[in-house]
């Protein structure tokens, strides 16, 4: 359950279903010497800070290591933000990590993931709204014997 959590996690940082999240200013602010006025939207790009190299070494690589029990003590919670981050994050997060874990256990108990020829790679990706692949993936499913 240890590694499939760090694959989920590294799985988000790659595909944050909310590329960016936005904020509105509750009062003016001046962050080093920046000035946010009240009532102006910020927005935080999730996507490309998921994606920084100066965090992120080798980015675009799946390391599900990078989550792992030594290495997640050091993540600064605000360079990883797939359920958002404050107090207005996501209110579904435990649910949904925990129905995506059952369904994978579920899954890989019976049937192990190829790509095939149908597989797109890479895979296009739909940025309008919430990510999304913009056409179907299709993987081959084996049968574990
Ligand atoms: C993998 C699954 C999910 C992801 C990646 C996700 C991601 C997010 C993100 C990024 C936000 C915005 C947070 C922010 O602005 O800081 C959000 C908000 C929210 N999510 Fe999710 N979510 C997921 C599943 C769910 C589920 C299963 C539920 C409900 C059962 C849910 C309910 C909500 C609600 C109600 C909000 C608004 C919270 C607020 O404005 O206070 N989400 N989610």
């Amino acid at each position: 359950m240890e590694y499939l959590d760090c694959v989920i996690n590294e799985s988000l940082r790659l595909y944050p279903i909310a590329s960016r999240l936005e904020r509105v200013a509750k009062a003016s602010v001046e962050i080093n010497g920046f000035v946010i006025p009240k009532d102006m939207v910020v927005m935080i790009p999730t996507w490309p800070v998921h994606r920084d190299p100066e965090i992120w070494p080798e980015p675009e690589k799946f390391k599900p290591e990078r989550f792992s029990k030594e290495n997640k003590e050091t993540i600064d919670p605000y360079t990883y933000m797939p359920f958002g981050a404050g107090p207005r994050n996501c209110i579904g997060m435990r649910f949904a990590l925990i129905l995506m874990k059952l369904a994978i256990v579920e899954i890989l108990q019976r049937y192990s993931f190829s790509v095939c020829k149908e597989t797109e790679i890479p895979i296009e990706l739909d940025i309008q709204g919430l990510l999304q692949p913009k056409r179907q993936i299709k993987l081959k499913l084996v049968p574990r014997s």
